[in-house]
């Protein structure tokens, strides 16, 4: 058995939606990867973004800069390498990730911000395509988030729409990471990853990874595995309110992305689209993921706290002091 299975998304409109949702329960249990085929999503679209993010990270990086926030825990605009450190959010101290970072949110939002998460965006001048690329990605990508959701209150037995009222205004973020080691460039630090060790933090995530390693996810064994996602796929993971939400009966699994084994230059790129639900309503266990015997094991967060801690972590290189799915699993 594979360890990240596979499943084809069209089937939830004109197939089988029973065993779609069986197959996913049953992975979901398993390790907290999935593979997506049939998200419909167009490959111009793909194929656009992809050009794009290309261009613009090509560019040298004062140009860069310019898109970067007046401050720098907001989540939005570029992120120079050394200035972020994903494993913050799990509370840990690691040298900087080898990354840098493009992030978007939702370009436009009605009702209360007490957070900063709709800011609004940061676009660059050049390329010219970027914004319309990375929106009509973005669009693309929650549309499947939503499908997914869809799926989870089946597989979940709960009542068709009971997800769907923690995500009237979510929280909706495209995060661009590029990882290049230019010729020359020195050895990672002891430690040093191209992303720290860490779980997403809310939801479910949707993501585009260009089809080379660097992926590694914690199995159920114990083992950091290699994950390269097949031709014309996207990975799916979850987060730490889904953890949450099913009392770990889906993980919010562990996952980091190692730098190049070898001295020469390489890139790699990944689109990671984090649907993180509302920032109002409380996230707890839901009513068919506990019982006499399985209490929660998590305390009810507030959604939109639980995600200002985790996000200001990565970004301030400061020790996040937040839910942490992972701390029991070593
Ligand atoms: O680059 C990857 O494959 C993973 C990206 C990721 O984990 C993230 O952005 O949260
Ligand atoms: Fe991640």
């Amino acid at each position: 058995m594979t360890l990240v299975p596979t499943v084809d998304l069209s089937t939830w409109h004109g197939g089988d939606r029973t065993q779609l949702a069986h197959a996913v329960d049953e992975a979901l249990k398993r390790v907290g990867f999935l593979q997506v085929v049939g998200h419909g999503i167009p490959r111009a679209t793909i194929d656009d973004m992809r050009g794009a993010t290309a261009a613009f990270f090509a560019l040298p990086v004062e140009e860069k800069l310019r898109s970067a926030p007046a401050d720098r825990a907001s989540d939005r605009g570029y992120a120079a390498e050394g200035t972020e450190g994903l494993a913050y959010s799990l509370g840990e101290t690691t040298p900087p990730d080898l990354s840098e970072s493009f992030v978007i949110g939702a370009e436009h939002i009605d009702g209360e911000d007490p957070y900063g998460f709709f800011a609004p965006n940061i676009w660059p001048d050049l390329p010219e395509n970027l914004r319309p690329a990375l929106t009509a990605y973005a669009d693309e990508a929650h549309r499947v988030a939503r499908v997914l959701l869809e799926i989870f209150e089946k597989a979940l037995g709960l009542p068709d729409g009971y997800l769907g009222a923690y995500t009237r205004h979510p929280t909706r973020t495209l995060r661009v990471n590029h990882f290049e080691r230019r010729a020359g460039a020195p050895e990672p630090l002891p430690g040093q990853m191209r992303l720290g060790a860490h779980t997403d933090y809310g939801i479910v995530t949707v993501l585009y990874a260009d089809p080379v390693p660097g992926l590694q996810i914690h199995g159920p064994d114990g083992a950091w595995h290699d994950v390269v996602p097949a031709e014309d796929a996207l990975v799916v993971n979850l987060g730490d309110l889904t953890a949450q939400w099913t009392n770990d009966r889906w993980r919010s699994t562990l996952h980091r992305v190692v730098p190049p084994s070898g001295p020469g230059p390489s890139r790699r790129r990944s689109v990671a689209f984090f649907f993180d639900g509302d920032h109002d309503p409380r996230f707890e266990c839901l009513p068919t993921c506990q019982s006499a015997d399985n209490p929660p094991k998590y305390p009810p967060v507030l959604g939109g706290e639980h995600l200002y801690a985790k996000i200001t972590g990565g970004r301030t290189l400061e020790p996040a002091d937040a839910m942490n799915t992972a701390a029991d699993r070593g």
